[in-house]
């Protein structure tokens, strides 16, 4: 299947990766608009690693304005096999407690103001979302976990929201009544762009805080929240490089099909498709489009 090359999006707390050797911060281009900044392109032990701050470095941008499109684009174009998403997150379960870390596998988007798809007017496609994270990917993840001693749980569903502003106590509610159990700003469109652009994609949720439900603990702050961020970074970037040293050097095939997502998702006909979008979609589609 090629070489693997490990995609990394650093989220709060997360702006480089020191661990990478003979790294250099290349900007990429990408027609679909500014990305959150460059790329840090090094090595592990020969493998690969493509490092992009979602926020940019400084913490530039929030959630909403964040070119997830952008982002996903240069990751392929970097030549990404597999993504890993690391993002702080609130819990909603009393067992995830901060400072632990959730390999999730669902994702609900309560997200509104954020574009969501390279396709559209010109090209539609429509891609499966029903796995959206790759199980290989979080087997993977969960060895790198385990081998340095994290406290990790399997499985779990995020809930993305639009944010800036944190939950009310009426929609932390809401969410843990809906058996979510996690909570952030920024995986979605993430997860559903990298699967158009079928990229194997796996989060790893750093617990942060207890969002606004828990009786015993105040509601969320950002204060808080840095300080659990600087505690577990370190924590975050082992695991990262732990990861990178282990990960198979040829991609493995996705059980769900992440990496084949567009075999048959792309439904306007070829004579039919706007000469303009299909060249941004060069690198995102580029292996259906050149058929
Ligand atoms: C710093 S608290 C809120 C902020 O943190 C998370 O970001 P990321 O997912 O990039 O780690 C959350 O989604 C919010 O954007
Ligand atoms: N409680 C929370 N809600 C949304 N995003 C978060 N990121 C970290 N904690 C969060």
């Amino acid at each position: 299947m090629g070489n693997a090359v490990l995609g990394v999006i650093g989220g709060s707390g997360l702006y480089d990766l020191p661990e990478l050797v003979g790294a250099e911060w290349v900007t990429v281009d990408s027609p679909w608009g500014e990305p959150s900044d460059a790329v840090r392109i090094g090595e592990v032990d020969g493998l690969k690693v493509v490092f992009l701050p979602r926020h940019g470095r400084g913490h530039r941008y929030a959630p909403s304005d964040i070119n997830y499109r952008a982002n996903i684009d240069v990751m392929k174009r970097c030549g990404v096999t597999s993504l890993v998403s690391v993002s702080a997150c609130g819990s909603l379960k009393e067992e995830m407690a901060p400072g632990s870390f959730v390999l999730v596998d669902q994702f609900i988007d309560r997200t509104f103001a954020r574009e969501k798809s390279f396709f559209g007017k010109g090209c539609v496609a429509h891609v499966s979302m029903a796995d959206p994270v790759s199980p290989r990917l979080v087997e993977h993840i969960a060895a790198a976990g385990a081998a340095e001693g994290l406290t990790l749980h399997r499985g779990g569903t995020y809930l993305a929201m639009e944010g800036p502003q944190f939950s009310s106590l009426a929609e932390s509610k809401l969410y843990r009544s809906w058996d979510c159990d996690v909570i952030g700003m920024t995986n979605m469109p993430e997860a559903k762009l990298a699967r158009e652009a079928e990229i194997c994609y796996a989060t790893v949720a750093m617990v942060t805080d207890y969002d606004s439900w828990h009786p015993h603990h105040g509601a969320v702050d950002i204060q808080e929240i840095i300080k659990v961020l600087h505690a577990n970074s370190d924590n975050a970037r082992r695991l990262v490089a732990r990861l990178a040293k282990d990960l198979p050097r040829q991609h493995e095939a996705c059980p769900v099909g992440s990496d084949t997502a567009l075999e048959y998702a792309l439904m306007t006909a070829p004579e039919m498709r706007d000469p303009a979008l299909v060249a941004k979609l060069d690198a995102v589609a580029g292996r259906m489009l050149s058929r």
